[in-house]
């Protein structure tokens, strides 16, 4: 019989569209408990979490003060902060939460590489794990690996997201870490044949260090889906993955939090966990 207590995790970005689903998820995990839920809108404060998202009351406030909430939630144990907010003030609430030795669990897209580079630094020097996972479905990570092979065959190679148009950073942080995924092959894709001119700027995407063209689509309908496009003369190899539920995400989110408290520095990937 395990005398190990539930992980306290504090939720920021409770009551977003990914933030009420981790909720719920947390809910129904027997060694999880939620500790904390942070918002910012200040008609929800001191509110019911599991009673502002329509699901049951959990007796965890709405708060909006970060630091207030993770100090409380570090005096539980060995706390964990999933953030699920915005690109706008993740680094500091990551940042924050490792100073006050709460691990961060960060699904957050839009974080630059220095700032990963900043932060991996910082959760080093504190001896404090931290994992940053741009996408929590296996889905992706099947998807990714399968385009790390095919990268080591065909030279030309162009990504397609496609996302809700509620979504605040382009392109994804999926797509983004999936180039990162392919330049590790360390070849030079997409050599161009002719001149190209863009006669509407950004037709040909945008392109990232290693040559990579990513298009993003932005539409309501969608909620998240990739496709990576591998051409060659005579050929044409499409990988695709569709999110129909964030439901898929929460696996990925529960075993982050469960790995997460055993790391001592971050780590960027859910392929590095699994
Ligand atoms: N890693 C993964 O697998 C996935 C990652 N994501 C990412 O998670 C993030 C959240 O996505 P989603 O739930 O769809 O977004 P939502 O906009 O639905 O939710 C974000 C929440 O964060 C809060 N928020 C917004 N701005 C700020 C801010 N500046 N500071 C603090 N809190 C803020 C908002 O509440 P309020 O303004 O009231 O505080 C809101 O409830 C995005 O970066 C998205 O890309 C999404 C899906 C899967
Ligand atoms: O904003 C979203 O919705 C998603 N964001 C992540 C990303 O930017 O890759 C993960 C997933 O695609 C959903």
């Amino acid at each position: 019989m395990s005398t190990q207590s539930a992980i306290p995790v504090v939720v920021n970005g409770a009551y977003g569209k990914m933030g009420r689903e981790v909720i719920k998820a947390i809910d129904q995990a027997p060694d999880i408990t939620l500790v904390g839920a942070i918002g910012r809108n200040p008609e929800l404060m001191g509110q019911d979490i599991g009673e502002v998202i329509g699901y049951r009351p959990l007796e965890v406030p709405v708060m909006n003060d970060l630091e207030v909430t993770l100090v409380a939630a570090q005096s539980e144990g060995l706390a964990v902060m999933v953030d699920l907010s915005h690109p706008d003030s993740v680094y500091e609430s990551v940042r924050a939460a490792i100073a006050y030795g709460v691990r961060p669990v960060v699904g957050t897209t839009g974080l630059s590489n220095a700032q990963i580079r900043d932060l991996a630094e910082f959760a080093d020097k504190a001896s404090t794990g931290c994992l940053i996972v741009p996408n929590f479905s296996i889905g992706v990570v099947l998807m990714q690996q399968a385009a790390q092979q095919a990268a080591q065959y065909f030279d030309h190679v162009e990504i397609i997201e496609l996302h809700h148009n509620q979504k605040a950073d382009a392109p994804s942080g999926t797509a983004v870490q999936t180039a990162q995924m392919l330049a590790e092959a360390q070849k030079s894709f997409n050599t161009p044949l002719v001149k190209e001119t863009e006669t509407i700027p950004g037709a040909r995407g945008g392109t990232t260090p290693e040559g990579i063209n990513i298009h993003s689509v932005r539409l309501p309908g969608l909620i998240a889906h990739q496709e990576i496009l591998f051409g060659s003369p005579g050929q044409l190899y499409t990988l695709r993955h569709d999110t129909s539920d964030r439901a898929s995400f929460m696996p990925g989110v529960l075993l982050c939090i469960r790995r997460v408290i055993a790391l001592k520095s971050l780590i960027y990937g859910l392929d590095k966990v699994l």
